[in-house]
């Protein structure tokens, strides 16, 4: 992965990219923002109050922000008829809504939170303010993978609980066009405790449907399902389970059954894998807003700025 984010600085080494990191008052957010600032190729935007901060930072406080009323405008535009004034003022004070709002507003390029808030706390302002793009019905939340050499995209392993097979195949089309990316040339697999029919329940019935529905929607992209994990990832297991299927032990874009099966899934493959997990990316939105883990390192959230950051020229 080294090799990325050395492409990603080089990318992005004139771009002049605004990154805001809304939790000021976490060390890692902090940390990892006093590396970019040292940096100098993203511009890290805290939000916090400034006294309590680093003085070399770039800080906005909410609190004495001085075009809060157009932020509050902007709002109640965008939200029409599901948020009054007073309730967008309220709401502003959070600091994921207001660094939303600087994203939104284009008074900065994207957004990275979420190791101090939920996934919901964080991502509930964009999706009701930035939205998917035109096209895309849902987002969803893929991590990359990386150990050594390995580069693996997981998805989705952070929004939709209980996928349909539409929802499915737009995650594994969103996915391949993450890992094309960053790198990847996508070999995507439709897990399932099944595979090519050996088991067969509305479950199973699920992702043969959504595979279907990806072929369709991507027909030039290699996609594959239903398949068990080990017949996505070891050559002689697919030459058993799944003889003449075009993902033959060779995937690398594995999209989960739900969101049960991918959150768990990540954290194994991190916490036993002994991968790094760098994500969720959130795919789909108009304007990159991606999410942490609570368990993430200062490492983690100077990465996960990079890769927002190279999704606003992507
Ligand atoms: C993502 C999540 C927070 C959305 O839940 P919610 O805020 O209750 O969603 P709601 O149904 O109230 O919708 C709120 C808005 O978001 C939109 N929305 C909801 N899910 C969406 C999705 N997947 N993609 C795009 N927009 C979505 C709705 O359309 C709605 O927009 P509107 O207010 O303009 O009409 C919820 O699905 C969730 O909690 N997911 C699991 C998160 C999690 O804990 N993951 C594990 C750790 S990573
Ligand atoms: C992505 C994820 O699982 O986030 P958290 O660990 O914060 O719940």
């Amino acid at each position: 992965m080294a090799d990325l984010f050395q492409e990603l600085k080089d990318k992005l080494h004139n771009a002049n990219i605004s990154i805001v990191l809304p939790e000021g008052t976490d060390e890692r957010i902090i940390a990892a923002a006093l590396k970019l600032q040292e940096e100098g190729i993203i511009k890290p935007i805290i939000i916090g109050s400034a006294k309590k901060l680093p003085a070399n930072l770039t800080v906005i406080d909410p609190e004495t922000y001085e075009e809060i009323d157009d932020l509050v405008q902007a709002f109640v535009e965008r939200r029409k008829g599901k948020a009054t004034e007073e309730e967008a003022r309220k709401l502003l004070k959070g600091v994921n809504y207001f660094g939303t709002m600087l994203v939104y507003t284009n008074r900065a390029d994207g957004l990275v939170s979420g190791a101090a808030h939920t996934t919901a706390e964080t991502v509930r302002p964009a999706l009701q303010i930035i939205k998917t793009k035109p096209g895309i019905s849902k987002t969803s939340g893929a991590f990359i993978m990386v150990k050594d050499e390995l580069r693996y995209v997981f998805a989705d392993c952070a929004i939709t609980i209980a996928p349909t097979s539409e929802d499915l195949a737009e995650i594994a089309v969103e996915s391949a066009k993450t890992a094309a990316a960053f790198g990847i040339k996508p070999k995507v697999a439709m897990l399932s405790f099944s595979s090519k029919g050996s088991a067969q329940s509305e479950e199973t019935e699920k992702v043969v449907k959504a595979t279907e529905l990806a072929k369709k929607l991507a027909p030039n992209v290699a996609i594959e399902g239903e398949l068990q994990f080990d017949a996505s990832i070891v050559p002689a297991i697919a030459a058993k389970k799944a003889p003449g299927a075009v993902v033959q032990g060779d995937a690398n874009v594995f999209v989960f059954p739900s969101l049960e099966a991918g959150n768990i899934g990540y954290k194994i493959a991190e916490r036993l894998g002994g991968f790094e997990a760098i994500g969720p990316i959130l795919q789909g939105l108009n304007a990159p807003v991606n999410d942490l883990s609570r368990g993430c390192s200062a490492e983690d959230v100077y990465k996960l700025a990079y890769i927002t950051a190279a999704q606003v020229l992507n």
